[in-house]
């Protein structure tokens, strides 16, 4: 078959061209003249239809080559191109076009012809068109995927980076990662050494999995990464290049730190802390609570919580617990809690639920703290603010409170109380002597005496130093307050064993009932403080109900305490002198000097009054030291005047007598008056020695030894056991005006004035009789061996001039 057209050119030979295993065309100004049997067949036609079509009609005309093919044909020699041909009942045909021009291609001879030869590719291109999609979705997985994606060089730098690497570095765009990081260990390695071992790894294997690292990002911020890279080699086995991937797994490394954190504070925290399932067994235990508890881990875990102690709570208390969990998320609580072989312990609990992501119930979570220790601090707390320490007993504080709330019961009720205001006289001279600790032992016993002395429902407290309370909310109209009080007095009035010794303490007490006597809780102790006041001066031991008066003598007392601070000073104090004389001579033997106050508005006022309180101020001190020295003076300038008086007695109060200035004191009015030391007679009370006898004896020991005379005043009033009295080196028992003044009418007084002198007698003691009013008593005393008078018999106590006359008149000593 011949291929060419009625009006076809022959420019190549036929035969020729049908052996061409491609299709070839030969066009004129576009126009196929020529074409070959390999033609035909690629376009399913016979190639008497071919001859004499523009070429450019074969072409399909979908492809966007064919647009470009037809309009610029003429313009394409010598290149090739790819297009589909439109075949004739069969789908298009990709081919690849090359086409020369006759001006390019001598062999044609003629400008104006093209020579198209056509080869069928559409195998190739499939293939290369398979190759496309594939390259596009890898390039579409590398744009878009999270994980950063690289290819380095051997040396490292980067030559393809998807986006996502350069987000992870910090970079906006793959492009400046690879412009600007181009040193990987300096700029991206927190720690360049990672760098190092990366590469290490890679030479080794050519392989590097899992390999973790901190990354500095472009911003500085330090991240953790977690790369995988491999080696890509050619087929000679040299490096092409390194390919690898990248993640941020900075929020995994945090998360991890944070759960090694929780870890470690479970194991470490001091609080205990146990996890339950939802049916209350236990899944873990940290150290802490196995602690507290005394319980190991391998006892508790596994099972039902072992917490609450037995007996110490409702039965189900814990379940009941759970329970609330389970129903609003949460329960706080103290609870007696188990211990391992010891006793139960309070501890404060919580629990709470655990659920899971979906919101389901899974575990409990339980901390407990062992909080015996703030227990007991609540507990000191509470109890030091309410009550004394040393003899736990409601302290000020708490008795103001039950005063004010039995006050109140009162009003409400109609009822009555009332309170005691107990004050003990000697208590500061025995802690002064013996000690605080025996000072606090006293406090202690006369504490526990106290609470014998009243029913449970009373309150006995102590409000200060030596000052106690007693509180009766509802005595009922009789007068309970004095009942008690003598019942307190009574009790006290046994001697307290202190450092192996017997002491007294004496105590005063005031009463004030309300509502009547005052109906708020100040006016009622300043009330009970009053009578109790009023009581003291009336004498040891002995108590007063509240009287509207007493108020007024107290502003008396509290003026006068004022003026005394004042009248050594202004030389208000004097002296006057009591003779002592001879029971059987009546001669003048000496005298005892006794204060007066000459008060500048309340005149003369007696030292029965003012001396127990120079004794409770402590004015005595410069007071006692003033009387020493006038009684001296005074001795000797009436021996100047010719008036011999063998001796002058001085009284010593019990708390000069224990002050530690007391013999430097004597010694120096001695030396300073320089009369002889037996002219001065110091009059002492049994109180003395109702201290620290031991001390008592050494300190008249001194005077003793000074030449000083003692006498014991008072005596037969006091509780000085007689054992002591053979110790003591006294000169002269003087028999208190108390026994004498009934001596002829008493036979009990008489025979305790006799028992005094015999006493005297046998144990070698002059006995001085005070007080002596009559001659009667006189007589009785003289019958019975009594040296010594003083009393208004012979003479009252007189001024320095009348004392002075006595002295002149007296009967000459034999
Ligand atoms: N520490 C000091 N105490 C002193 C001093 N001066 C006195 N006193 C003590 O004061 C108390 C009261 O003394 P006073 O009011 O002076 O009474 C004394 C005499 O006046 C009184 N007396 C003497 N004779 C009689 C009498 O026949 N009848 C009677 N009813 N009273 C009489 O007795 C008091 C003397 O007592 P005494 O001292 O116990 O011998 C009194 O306790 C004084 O001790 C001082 O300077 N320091």
């Amino acid at each position: 078959m011949t291929a060419t057209a009625p009006m076809a050119e022959r420019i190549f030979d036929e035969s020729a061209l049908n052996a061409l295993p491609d299709g070839l065309a030969v066009l004129r100004d576009g126009i196929i003249i020529q074409t070959n049997l390999a033609l035909a067949a690629l376009m399913n036609c016979p190639v008497d239809v071919l001859l004499g079509r523009e070429f450019q009609s074969l072409i399909a005309s979908d492809d966007p080559d064919t647009l470009l093919m037809r309009h610029h044909l003429h313009e394409l020699g010598g290149q090739s191109m790819r297009v589909r041909l439109q075949r004739a009942g069969l789908p298009p045909l990709s081919v690849a076009l090359t086409l020369r021009r006759g001006m390019d291609a001598p062999m044609l001879g003629d400008a104006a012809l093209t020579l198209v030869s056509v080869r069928d590719v559409s195998s190739s291109t499939e293939i290369e068109r398979r190759l496309r999609d594939a390259e596009q979705q890898y390039r579409s997985i590398f744009e878009n995927a999270q994980e950063g994606i690289y290819q380095t060089t051997e040396n490292g730098t980067y030559i393809n980076v998807n986006p996502a690497l350069a987000r992870i570095y910090g970079y906006e765009h793959p492009g400046h990662l690879i412009d600007e990081l181009t040193d990987i260990a300096g700029q991206l390695y927190v720690d360049p050494n990672d760098r190092e071992t990366f590469k290490a790894l890679m030479a080794a294997k050519g392989v590097v999995r899992d390999f973790e690292a901190r990354i500095r990002r472009r911003d500085g911020a330090v991240i953790w990464i977690t790369e995988n890279a491999r080696c890509v080699r050619d087929l000679n086995g040299g490096i092409r290049y390194y390919e690898g991937t990248v993640e941020d797994i900075t929020d995994r490394k945090q998360a991890e730190e944070n759960i090694r954190l929780l870890a470690k504070a479970f194991e470490s925290v001091a609080e205990g802390i146990v996890l339950l399932d939802v049916h209350g067994i236990v899944r873990a235990v940290n150290p802490a609570f196995s602690a507290i508890t005394d319980f190991t881990i391998d006892e508790l875990q596994g099972g039902p919580l072992r917490l609450v102690a037995e007996g110490l709570h409702e039965k189900n208390f814990f379940e009941g617990a759970l329970q609330q969990v389970r129903e609003t998320g949460h329960w706080q609580g103290e609870i007696f809690c188990e211990r391992n072989h010891a006793d139960p312990f309070p501890g404060d609990c919580t629990i709470s639920v655990v659920r899971d992501p979906d919101g389901r119930m899974t575990h409990f979570v339980l901390t407990l703290q062992d909080i015996s220790r703030r227990k007991q601090d609540e507990e000191y707390i509470r109890f030091h603010a309410n009550f004394d320490t040393l003899t736990r007993l409601p302290n000020r504080r708490l008795v103001m409170d039950r005063l004010e709330q039995a006050l109140l019961r009162c009003q409400r009720t109609g009822g009555r109380g009332a309170i005691l205001f107990l004050d003990l006289d000697r208590f500061k001279q025995i802690n002064d002597t013996f000690g605080h600790a025996a000072g606090d032992q006293l406090l202690r016993l006369v504490a526990r005496r106290l609470k014998h002395c009243v029913r449970l429902s009373d309150t006995v407290g102590r409000i200060g130093g030596d000052e106690f309370v007693i509180l009766l909310p509802d005595c009922g109209p009789g007068n309970i307050g004095s009942y008690i009080a003598e019942k307190v007095l009574y009790s006290l009035s046994e001697p307290f064993t202190l450092m192996e010794s017997e002491q007294f303490c004496i105590p005063s007490i005031g009463i004030a009932y309300f509502p009547d006597q005052g109906t708020t809780v100040e006016d009622l102790l300043r009330h009970a403080d009053m009578a109790m006041y009023h009581a003291k001066q009336g004498g040891e031991r002995r108590y007063c109900v509240f009287e509207p008066s007493m108020t007024e003598h107290l502003n008396n007392q509290l003026g006068i305490e004022t003026d005394l601070r004042l009248a050594l000073a202004r030389d208000e104090l004097e002296l006057h002198y009591q003779p002592k004389v001879s029971s059987g001579t009546l001669s003048l033997l000496g005298a005892e000097a006794l204060l007066r106050w000459r008060h500048p508005v309340h005149g003369m006022i007696s030292p029965a009054r003012f001396i127990p309180l120079a004794e409770e101020t402590g004015l005595i001190l410069a007071i006692g030291r003033w009387v020493l020295r006038k009684a001296c003076t005074d001795l000797l300038a009436w021996r100047e005047l010719g008036l011999d008086l063998p001796s002058v007695s001085v009284n010593v109060s019990a708390r000069q007598f224990s002050d530690s200035t007391f013999v430097p004191t004597v010694r120096q009015v001695l030396e300073q008056t320089g009369i002889e030391p037996h002219r001065l007679d110091l009059e002492i009370t049994e109180s003395v020695m109702t201290g620290d006898v031991e001390r008592a004896v050494q300190i008249l020991l001194q005077l003793k030894d000074m030449g000083v005379t003692l006498s014991m005043d008072d005596f037969g009033t006091g509780y000085s056991s007689l054992n002591y009295i053979k110790t003591f080196p006294i000169d002269t028992l003087k028999i208190d005006q108390t026994f004498v003044r009934d001596v002829t009418g008493s036979p009990k007084d008489a025979a305790i004035a006799a028992t005094i002198i015999t006493l005297a007698m046998n144990l070698n003691f002059s006995v001085v009789a005070e007080g002596v009013e009559t001659a009667e008593q006189a007589d009785f005393l003289r019958s019975r061996g009594c040296d010594v008078f003083q009393g208004y018999w012979i003479s009252r106590p007189l001024p320095g001039e009348a004392f002075a006359d006595f002295v002149r008149k007296s009967p000459p000593r034999a």
